[in-house]
């Protein structure tokens, strides 16, 4: 039987009976991750702050494209101003997780400045529990090498999650306003699951950006640890980017996303190699991709969509890829290395790539960390790395020494 829905569900949402969304005046970016409640809908960037409140309509497929076309009819319908949600990790056909969008009731937007909030303090888990455990995911890297060489792929990207149960509730609020401080430069989030679950996380990846003809993606792909000591911190840096393991690994994400855009873009700008860029916790490799859309009625919905998912969170090629992940992997990725953002009805809009996140119950919280695994890589280092990127969220939430 295929899961597979050839439309898109369209609810409107009984609570909004006017159905029209509200522009609010512009606020301060601390204000709005100080005003972000459970079920809104957060979005900050270096550049701009969104949150978005409520719904008056709400778009479900399983299918990427159908979901797109269904939120663009949506949109020039008038009934707000643009749409904000989450595409899953897998949009392949047979996929049960559908990608889910709001038309909000509320929307606010701030610009840049100062985000800082008191730091807000959460409970600290009754248990932990690695899935899988790291010996295992050590296995996983193992199996991952040998099945790239038998079956002539060139790399996969394998994740390990971290379950968190508590005594109490958690307040997702004190996350993403803890993330929003800790990583300005990025891309804070926070987006109801379709589930009652709350997907938290801050990423420093855009999978795409569309503003008016414009179109951006910085793949980021080769990752290093970030140091305390800055002698320690720059040799980590140089290493990653004299790193030929990981140039091979960034190249297979840069790539991919220049091939998959090209067919849109009438002029695409691509640098030679790729840029050493940091988050307060990890060294990357990023290459920034720019380009001149040919068709205007594509949104960055549909672009996002076409994009995803690159070889920075799947692998090449890209079907055998997510295969070996859902073979290697003992979870359903759901949301994690999905995307997350907004359209609106000119077709703008930013897409980030939903990884360094948690997906959070009530008293209970799933987080996900991966990385690209090519021939070269080192089963150790691998499991050290998703460690490190699970420092994004392990530091909103006041525990670093946790694993
Ligand atoms: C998959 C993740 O990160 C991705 C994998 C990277 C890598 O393998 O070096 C780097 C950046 C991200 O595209 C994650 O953080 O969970």
């Amino acid at each position: 039987m295929s899961h597979r829905q050839h439309f898109a569900a369209i609810a409107p949402q009984a609570c909004d009976a006017e159905g029209v969304t509200t522009r609010i005046a512009p606020a301060s970016p601390a204000g709005l991750a100080a005003q972000y409640e459970r079920g809104d809908f957060f979005f900050a960037t270096a550049r701009r702050v969104l949150l978005a409140q409520g719904a008056v309509e709400s778009v479900t497929s399983t299918d990427p494209e159908i979901l797109a076309d269904t939120v663009t009819g949506a949109l020039a319908s008038g009934a707000a101003p643009l749409a904000v949600g989450v595409l899953p990790f897998d949009t392949s056909p047979g996929t049960v997780t559908p990608g889910h969008l709001v038309l909000p009731r509320a929307v606010l937007h701030a610009g840049q400045g100062d985000r800082s909030l008191p730091r807000e303090v959460l409970p600290r888990p009754v248990s932990v529990t690695a899935v899988p455990s790291p010996e295992r995911h050590m296995a996983a890297v193992r199996d991952a090498v040998d099945a790239l060489r038998a079956r002539g792929m060139r790399k996969v990207v394998l994740a390990r999650a971290l379950d968190l149960d508590f005594d109490e509730p958690i307040r997702p609020e004190r996350i993403v306003r803890n993330l929003a401080s800790d990583n300005p430069r990025h891309y804070t989030y926070a987006a109801a699951l379709p589930s009652t679950r709350t997907l938290v996380g801050a990423t420093p990846e855009l999978l795409l950006s569309r503003e008016g003809s414009h179109v951006v993606s910085h793949p980021h792909a080769g990752s290093m640890p970030r140091f305390a000591d800055p002698v320690a911190d720059k040799a980590s840096g140089d290493a990653l980017l004299a790193s030929k393991k990981d140039q091979i690994e960034h190249a297979a994400a840069a790539e991919a996303v220049v091939e998959r855009l090209r067919p849109f873009c009438r002029k695409l700008t691509v640098p030679d190699g790729p840029e050493l860029v940091s988050t307060p916790t990890i060294w990357h490799l990023r290459t920034t991709i720019t380009g001149e859309l040919i068709d205007f009625d594509i949104t960055a919905l549909h672009l996002a969509a076409a994009l995803h998912p690159t070889p920075a969170i799947c692998g090449t090629p890209t079907d055998a890829a997510r295969a070996l992940v859902t073979e290697l992997e003992p979870y359903d990725r759901a949301y994690y290395a999905g995307a997350v953002g907004w359209v609106d009805a000119d077709g703008d809009g930013e897409w980030a790539v939903a990884i360094r996140c948690a997906e959070v119950a009530e008293s209970s919280m799933r987080l996900y960390a991966g990385g690209g695994i090519v021939e070269a890589s080192d089963p150790r280092l691998e499991l050290d790395e998703t460690t490190t990127k699970f420092q994004t969220l392990l530091r909103a939430m006041g525990l670093p020494d946790l694993i």
